[in-house]
This record gives structure tokens, C-alpha cells and sequence, in this order.
């Protein structure tokens, strides 16, 4: 009698060969996955008459096989038993998992999708062997009948689970630009995600190898770090290597030109439209619930900059936190003024509430506030610390609670990402001297974290994969990418040193035009941030 196969969920792909790039057959591309490190297969047919289902997934177990990979059928137990294969894999309208395990018997894989706690419970009680956790976030894969769960909901899902004994995987929307961040976010006391199930993004690759092994790396990487510490510790990377990262990703920027949406303040729209073009992405300012919907579809990021409270602008901000939380984009946040009167602390307390922010960057007045260390405004203006362990300690724990990370301008800036604390040191005084600076370094993370989500209508993230590999490696394996994308403030801080250089500029209106025209040459030359880089680590106990 066979016994249960010990299974690794690192990779789990799950099939749809209408996503198959032209001119890519079925079993090869699934071969290509597996040379690349796919540890799980699931022949996902929603059409698929069943002579021709038993033929594919016979035709498909041979391949698995010889790669030593279990494969799991989707929904259809007949299949499952008329191929040997070594698992079934059920959602909540399908065949009941007591159902299943009395046709397949006690040692094949059952895996049960969930959208819930209850659901996960049941699960469990009922003696699946793995969860299907998701949707994570919105995909064109499948017709969504529940919200997406964002990565807090996995997280929450993952909790109330203590220790029970089942595996889990992360599915829906799963891209290499959001692994990381799915994996880092939900790695806590000692409970993380055993692997993720993709679709689109390795079924549509061109280069579904490397796709593959780019993937597994992260999660392996996530994985790894669990095991040793309970929560991933997170290494102080060399500040020469995240320079150097800099540098590279600068010109991407402009060679994919993302669209970064913006619900920004009335005083400094037009400065950070202009410093998006700057930058070589595409500013759109928009503040229509129905256009907040339509464009979180193809956004690259979405800056929110409360500096003018207004009560529908306010809905309009929630609603494009939400929206584009659920397509996976980063989201980033400037609290502006944020503990200058009760109407925007209770603003900024419904944002920390209702929204789940990929960046918090404000200025020490409001970081200081928000982390409940008694920061001050003079209006939007800061009032912060000279005190930098005060600055780390407060950048640091509100990172961790809401599990993002939070960057302090000022002359210094620090950044966490609720471990570590970096402290990028460019900059110039004049930068103080004109209004909506600090607005326009949330506006350069933006741009920043938008050049590395490579959305096209209608495309999936699969088809970029070749610029991907290059990213991948650079930003994936050793960090958190978030976290760097906050140290691009640099670029900006830099932008000022080179502007108030300049013979031109005689105060603070010609160091605004200069700071825009800086921004824009060190976007076409980006070596010079080489030598001008200053940031370092703090050491915290
Ligand atoms: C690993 C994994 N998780 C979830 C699902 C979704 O299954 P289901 O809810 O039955 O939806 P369909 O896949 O049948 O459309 C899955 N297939 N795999
Ligand atoms: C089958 C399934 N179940 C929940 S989301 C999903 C589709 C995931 O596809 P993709 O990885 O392309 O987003």
C-alpha cells in the first residue's frame, strides 16, 4: 500500500494552457517549470471533457514523475483515482473533503481553498492536508465571488491557525514583485506560508524556467529565515550594494514609464506631476471613485498625500488605498500634518485603520505623532527630534505595527521597516525653504516602487519576465524590496545638493525649477549618485 508523499509547497503551479505564451506547447513549458524548481503541480481543466482530462493528466504524471513532484488534480476525483495521481484539490462549492478523502482514502494529498478563518478551521478539523489561502489579490485567472483577502487577511488567516498541523500556500495575483513582500508580511511568531501557488505568472512566462527558480529563491529565501528565527530576520545590506541597486533601477523608470496615480494636496499637484515626469513615469491626478477603480487596473503605485482634508477626497484616498490593494499595487502614504489639529488626527487614525499601506513617509512632526512619541506641527510645518534614537525608535515601531515601512524626513532621514533603521544623510537646506519638498520624496518613492510593477493592459506580469530576472536577483533575494524603494529618497536629497550648487540659483523660487531639472539629469545619468550617496545603518537594540 503506497504511503502519503512527503510534499514540498514551495512552488505550487497550478495550470491553464490558455495562458501558454504563442508557440509554447503544454508538457514542455511544464517540464521547463520543473527543471526550474516547481515542487507542486495541480492540472487545473475547467473544459476539458474526461476521456481527454485522464489523457492530459496521464500524459502530465509521466513528466512529474521523473521529477520526483507530486501532482494534484483540480475538483475531479475520478481523474485523480484513474491516474494514480497523488492528490485532489477542492473549493468550497466542490466535493465536501470528507467526500474526497473517502474516494481517494487516507494517503493521498486533500488541499481545501479558504477565504476564511472558518473555512480554514473546518479545513483543518476536517484533516486537509493543505490550504489554499486567497485570493491574496485580484487576478484575471479566475472570476473573484469574494473580496481579496490583501496580505493582511492571509496573515489574520494564518494566525488564528496557532500550530495546527497543515500546510499552507498563498494564492491569487502572485507576482515577483509582490513575493516578497506576501512572504515578509505574513512570516510572524513563528507561523508563515509553506509556499505559494501561482498560475499566470509562470503559465505565461516566456522563459518559465527562470521564472521558476527566480520564485523559488524568494520564497525559499522567506522560507529559510522562518525556520531558523520564528519572524525572518531582515540583514543590514551593504550600503554600497543598495547604492549600486539605485542606480540600475533609475533608468527603468523611464524605459517602462508606469503610471503612478496621485491624490495629492491642491498645493503641490503640479510640483509632483512635474517631478514624476521628472523621473521618466507618467503622473495621473485623479480623484473620481470611478476612475480610482478603472485606474488601480493598470496603476503602477498610488501616492496618497492627505496634506488638504476634505471629506470627499478623504473617501476618494480609502477607496484608492483599497482598490489598489487589491491588484497588488504598492501603496504609499504622506500623512501630511497629521497631528496638527483633531480633524486630521482623526483622518489619519481612519487611515491606519481602514487602509493597508506598502510605505508611511512623513516628516518628523507627523512620524513622531503617529507613533504616539509626542510629535508636533506648526500647521503642515514639522516640529521634530534632534534625538536619533528617538527618530529610529518612532520610524521603527510604527513600521512594525503597521507592517509597512515608514520613512521620517527631514535633514536626516530614517527609514524601518519595523527591524532595521537606515539613515540616508543627502540633502539641503534649501529644500525646507519650498513648500511641498517632503511631498514631492513621497512622490519619488512612488515612481520608485510603480518601475518595478511592470502592469499592461490586458498582459500579465509573466511576459516581462526577462527584466524580471535582472530585478529579481538585485532586489528579491536578500531583501525585503519595499524597504529599498524608500532609500531611492536619496535620489531626491541628492537632486537638492546638485540644485543649490548651481550659479543659477539665487533662493529658494530658482531652487525649486533647478531641484526639478536635477531630478530630471540624474534620472538620465544616474552614476553620479555613485559618490554622492551618504546612508547608513543604525545599530538598535
Ligand atoms: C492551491 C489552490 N488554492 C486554491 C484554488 C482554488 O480552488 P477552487 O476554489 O476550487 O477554484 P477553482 O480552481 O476550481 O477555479 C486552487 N485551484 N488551488
Ligand atoms: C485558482 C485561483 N483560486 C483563487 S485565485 C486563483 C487564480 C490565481 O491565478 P493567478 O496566479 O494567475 O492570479
Amino acid at each position: 500500500m503506497s504511503v502519503k508523499p512527503q510534499v514540498d509547497y514551495t512552488l505550487y503551479l497550478v495550470t491553464e494552457r490558455s495562458l501558454l505564451p504563442n508557440g509554447h506547447e503544454f508538457l514542455t513549458h511544464l517540464e521547463s517549470c520543473l527543471k526550474g524548481g516547481v515542487t507542486l503541480v495541480q492540472l487545473r481543466e475547467k473544459n476539458l471533457d474526461t476521456r481527454p482530462f485522464i489523457d492530459l493528466a496521464r500524459k502530465t504524471k509521466e513528466i512529474t514523475q521523473r521529477y520526483n513532484v507530486p501532482l494534484i488534480i483540480n475538483d475531479r476525483v475520478d481523474v485523480a483515482l484513474a491516474v494514480d495521481a497523488e492528490g485532489v484539490h477542492v473549493g468550497q462549492d466542490d466535493m465536501t473533503l470528507a467526500q474526497v478523502r473517502n474516494f481517494i482514502g487516507p494517503n493521498k494529498i486533500i488541499g481545501v481553498s479558504v477565504n476564511n478563518v472558518k473555512e480554514a478551521q473546518d479545513a483543518i478539523s476536517g484533516g486537509a492536508d493543505y490550504l489554499g489561502i486567497g485570493a491574496v489579490w485580484f487576478t484575471s485567472t479566475k472570476k473573484l465571488s469574494k473580496k481579496p483577502l490583501g496580505v493582511d487577511g492571509v496573515q489574520a488567516i494564518l494566525q488564528a491557525m496557532g500550530d495546527a498541523n497543515v500546510q499552507t500556500v498563498a494564492i491569487g495575483g502572485i507576482n515577483q514583485q509582490n513575493t516578497p513582500q506576501l512572504m515578509a508580511k505574513t512570516s510572524v511568531d513563528g507561523r508563515h506560508l509553506d509556499g505559494i501557488a501561482v498560475v499566470s505568472a509562470i503559465m505565461s512566462s516566456t522563459e518559465p524556467e527562470q521564472t521558476c527558480k527566480d520564485f523559488a529563491g524568494v520564497v525559499r529565501h522567506y522560507v529559510n529565515k522562518c525556520a531558523k528565527s520564528g519572524t525572518p530576520i531582515q540583514e543590514q545590506r551593504d550600503t554600497k550594494e543598495m547604492i549600486e541597486n539605485i542606480i540600475k533601477l533609475v533608468p527603468t523608470i523611464r524605459q517602462k514609464g508606469p503610471l503612478v496615480h496621485h491624490i495629492t494636496n491642491n498645493v503641490v499637484i503640479n510640483d509632483n506631476a512635474n517631478a514624476t515626469l521628472a523621473l521618466g513615469a507618467s503622473p495621473i491626478m485623479a480623484t473620481h471613485p470611478e476612475d480610482v477603480k478603472d485606474l488601480a487596473a493598470v496603476n503602477g503605485a498610488m501616492v496618497l498625500n492627505m496634506g488638504t482634508v476634505d471629506e470627499t477626497i478623504t473617501n476618494a484616498m480609502v477607496l484608492a488605498a483599497q482598490e489598489n490593494v487589491t491588484h497588488g499595487n504598492p501603496v504609499i502614504f504622506d500623512p501630511v500634518g497629521a497631528v496638527a489639529t483633531n480633524l486630521r488626527k482623526k483622518v489619519s487614525a481612519r487611515f491606519l485603520q481602514e487602509c493597508e499601506f506598502t510605505v508611511i513617509k512623513g516628516n518628523a512632526g507627523e512620524i513622531l505623532g503617529l507613533a504616539g512619541k509626542g510629535g508636533k506641527s506648526r500647521g503642515v510645518d514639522s516640529v521634530g527630534t534632534d534625538d536619533e534614537s528617538i527618530a529610529a525608535q518612532a520610524v521603527r515601531e510604527l513600521a512594525k505595527k503597521h507592517k509597512c515601512v515608514v520613512g521620517m524626513t527631514g535633514v536626516i532621514d530614517y527609514i524601518s521597516d519595523g527591524q532595521r533603521v537606515i539613515a540616508l544623510e543627502n540633502g539641503h537646506e534649501l529644500m525646507a525653504s519650498i513648500t511641498g519638498s517632503g511631498c514631492m520624496a513621497t512622490t519619488v518613492v512612488g515612481c520608485f516602487a510603480a518601475s518595478k510593477l511592470f502592469r499592461k493592459l490586458g498582459h500579465s506580469i509573466g511576459n516581462h519576465c526577462g527584466v524580471w530576472n535582472v530585478l529579481i536577483s538585485d532586489f528579491c533575494h536578500n531583501i525585503d524590496t519595499v524597504f529599498t524603494d524608500h532609500a531611492f529618497i536619496t535620489t531626491l536629497n541628492i537632486a537638492s545638493e546638485l540644485a543649490a550648487k548651481r550659479e543659477d540659483v539665487q533662493g529658494p523660487g530658482t531652487f525649486r525649477s533647478a531641484l526639478i531639472d536635477e531630478l530630471y539629469k540624474l534620472s538620465k545619468a544616474p552614476e553620479t549618485i555613485r559618490s554622492a550617496a551618504r546612508m547608513r545603518w543604525l545599530d538598535l537594540v
